[in-house]
């Protein structure tokens, strides 16, 4: 039995202590398995029924690990998963079946420890996992949200952004290495200083193709200023629109992090023709946790694309308390970043998450026809309407615009 099975036996109060200590959910390392070791399993099978849905009318299946990974897993403690989604099959089309990976990590050093080793700790840190995704013949790769540096915006502090670093900077290097080995595209959201502007500072996704050579980058479109997430102090909003890139596997976006609250930056993509979004983040649990599950798995079905979706674990402290206009007293670190990452279909199935305070690696197989099948069979595309929208935003735009209001006229007439 595994530490945190032992804990979810304790009483009330302390599983309520341990789950904010160590980022359990009562003991358990996400709730899937809480359910799963709690409920009798004909109740639990309908219970994940509505919760993660079904694939071509199933349960969604694991796919079987070997057992060589398995050991790099429990070796380097990470948590390790595998799934696939179920498409129909069609009669004048192959299969397009690929295989995607998710990789969600603590940083390893404390944020007081020189710059470079704190990158470099993360480095190795990520190497096996990255390894076995690679050996277990992952096409697609996508890692967190500034996976090669802690999450410091909340700090404000501007020193921070010496880890900002260009497009064919170091970590591009690091992670070409492995693209080139394992003929894999790799997804790599990191800070970017461009270099040719004024070394201005973006928050970027470098996409690498599975030949090692950089296909192109994503800027994040919508920067937060919510919370601790003073993330408006270092980085504008991107100009890069919204790219979808053609690699050797699919068509694949990246709506970083809080551009996940936008449903018309998901449609964006969908309408560029993504197959695949990832949504990289850093989000902690007292803020966004209640909508994590929904916002992706509902962009996948509205868009009629697969989305991925990442969370770094763990809690980051910085060396100088800091406040954000919250009214909280000042505090050293954002709270918990609660993994969870996970992928949706179109569908509206869904894989379940990763553990929710330890690094991870999660697979999916996915048939890319589903996306079609999904658009065939609901016609969300067809029946969208834009035209409506497209007049309503160019009249949003205008300064005298009004909003379309009817009011009741019993509602300002005086009672006689
Ligand atoms: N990294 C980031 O944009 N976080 C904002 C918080 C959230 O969107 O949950």
């Amino acid at each position: 039995m595994e530490r945190s099975e032992e804990i979810g036996k304790e009483n009330g109060d302390s599983e309520q202590k341990q789950s904010v200590t160590d980022g359990s959910i009562c003991g358990y390392e996400s709730l899937d398995r809480l359910l799963s070791a709690n409920l009798q399993p004909q109740v639990c099978q309908e219970v994940s029924r509505l919760l993660l849905g079904l694939s071509c009318g199933q349960p969604l299946q694991s796919i079987a690990i070997p057992e060589s990974a398995k050991s790099l897993s429990s070796e380097h403690d990470f948590d390790l998963q595998a799934f696939s989604f179920c498409a129909d099959k069609e009669l004048l089309r192959e299969s397009r079946m690929v295989r995607v990976g998710l990789i969600q990590n603590s940083i390893v050093l404390p944020t007081t420890a020189p710059f470079l080793d704190q990158k470099r700790a993360i480095f190795q840190k990520l190497k096996p996992i990255i390894d076995t995704a690679g050996a277990l013949g992952v096409n697609i790769l996508c890692l967190q949200e500034a996976w090669m540096m802690p999450f410091a915006f909340c700090t404000r502090e501007k020193r921070w952004c010496e880890f900002a670093e260009p497009v064919d900077g170091e970590s591009t290097q690091f992670l070409q290495e492995f693209a080139r080995k394992y003929n894999m595209v790799v997804i790599s959201p990191i800070l970017e200083r461009d270099v040719n502007h004024g070394e201005t500072i973006w928050n970027t996704a470098i996409i690498i193709g599975n030949h090692g050579n950089i296909i192109g980058k994503h800027r994040k479109n919508h920067i937060p200023r919510v919370g601790d997430f003073n993330e408006s102090t270092y980085y504008m909003e991107g100009n890069t629109g919204h790219p979808v890139f053609e690699t050797a596997y699919g068509k694949i976006a990246v709506n970083i992090c809080y551009g996940r609250h936008h449903p018309l930056n998901w449609l964006a993509f969908g309408l560029n023709g993504a197959e695949i979004v990832f949504n990289p983040s850093a989000t902690v649990g007292e803020l966004s946790e209640p909508m994590w599950p929904i916002e992706a798995r509902n962009a996948a079905i509205a868009n009629s694309y697969f989305v991925g979706s990442i969370n770094r674990v763990g809690t980051e402290t910085f060396p100088n308390p800091f406040t954000s206009g919250d009214g909280k007293p000042q505090h050293s670190d954002f709270g918990h970043f609660y993994g969870s990452s996970h992928f949706s279909a179109p569908d509206a199935s869904c894989t379940p998450s990763l553990s929710r305070y330890k690094d991870g690696l999660l697979l999916s197989d996915m048939d890319l026809n589903l996306c079609r099948q999904l658009k065939d069979k609901w016609g969300f595309r067809m029946t969208a309407r834009y035209e409506l929208y497209a007049d309503l935003l160019a009249r949003y735009l205008k300064p005298d615009f009004e909003p379309q209001v009817i009011s009741d006229p019993l509602l300002h007439k005086k009672s006689s």
